[in-house]
């Protein structure tokens, strides 16, 4: 078995992004990513505190504007409205889960689609099903880098994706498909899943229950990606793979922490660059 190491992965392409950034601002170009959080929730903070260190040392013009938790839907949008208008910010990103008054939907898609750097305005959702990607999520994104860098060929191999949220199972589907693999979406009522699982090359897993996939769920020597990120009955993360089980029998694996999570911020980050990339030819 072979870990795959997220973290390391994610230090190489930030030092990497750095210099492209520096290249960039030479021709006059400064990318800006703005993040909006809105309310309290403990690990959004963490997640957004990141982004906003990785923002700035990959040499980014960045803010975070931080809400309180009654903040109304209508504020949000007239504020994502000027956002939008505002040439400084190539990236515009607001973070997720969002308080139950404020509808998720309406919030993306008043995002503009060319400064949508998570990728999920429908219109980016679009482009991507259509094999026209231009802003991708971040997540399934760094799982295709960690795929390409480790030499896992997708061509005819049969994938499993567990989980079908917009912001992963869908769209890693369909970054397969694109890459030529037989790909399965499988979620929370399919029958007889550890049998499917059993018959694939790579699984991806993204249903946010802990330690939900044994050994009993996976084929000797596949590639197993764990998108999960749990608290157990301790307060430690875990993720949706029994790992210690599954570790012996998997090619590779991804740790939970070390491995897609750390990637998540760095393809944002790319994202953003190349969003800001994209108005020099304008
Ligand atoms: N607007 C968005 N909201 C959310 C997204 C997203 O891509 N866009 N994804 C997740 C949260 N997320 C980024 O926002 C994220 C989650 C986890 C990590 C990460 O590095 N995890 C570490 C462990 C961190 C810990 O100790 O808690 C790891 O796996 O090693 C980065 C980003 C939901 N919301």
């Amino acid at each position: 078995m072979t870990l795959i190491d997220g973290k390391a992965l994610a230090d190489k392409m930030a030092i990497e992004l750095k210099t492209k950034v520096d290249d960039l601002k030479s021709a006059g170009v400064t990318p800006g990513l703005v993040v909006i959080l809105v309310g309290e929730n403990p690990a959004s903070q963490v997640y957004v505190r990141n982004k906003e260190r990785r923002a700035s040392a990959a040499g980014f013009h960045s803010e975070v504007i931080r809400l309180p938790e009654e903040t109304t839907e209508i504020a949000l949008l007239n504020l994502i409205a000027q956002l939008n208008q505002d040439d400084k910010w190539h990236g515009i990103l607001v973070q997720l889960p969002l308080p139950a008054h404020i509808s998720e939907e309406k919030i993306l898609l008043a995002i503009e689609p060319n400064k949508d750097v998570d990728g999920f305005h429908p219109t980016n959702m679009g482009r991507l099903w259509s094999g026209n990607p231009v802003m991708i999520p971040s997540t399934p994104a760094g799982i295709m880098v960690m795929l390409e860098t480790y030499g896992v060929d997708l061509s005819g191999k049969n994938a499993l994706v567990i989980g079908r949220s917009n912001i992963v199972g869908k769209p890693m589907a369909q970054m397969l498909l694109d890459k030529h693999a037989t790909v399965t979406i499988a979620h929370s009522r399919t029958k007889n899943l550890p049998a499917l699982a059993k018959q694939a090359d790579i699984l991806v897993v993204a249903i946010g229950r802990g330690n939900f996939v044994t050994s009993d769920f996976v084929k000797p020597g596949a590639v197993v990606i764990d998108v999960g990120m749990n608290r157990d009955e301790n307060g430690k993360l875990i993720g949706d793979v029994k790992f210690d089980e599954v570790e012996p029998i998997a090619s590779l694996i991804t740790p939970v922490p070390g491995g897609v999570g750390p990637m998540t911020i760095t393809m944002l980050m790319e994202q953003t660059y190349e969003a800001a990339k994209r108005t020099l030819n304008k």
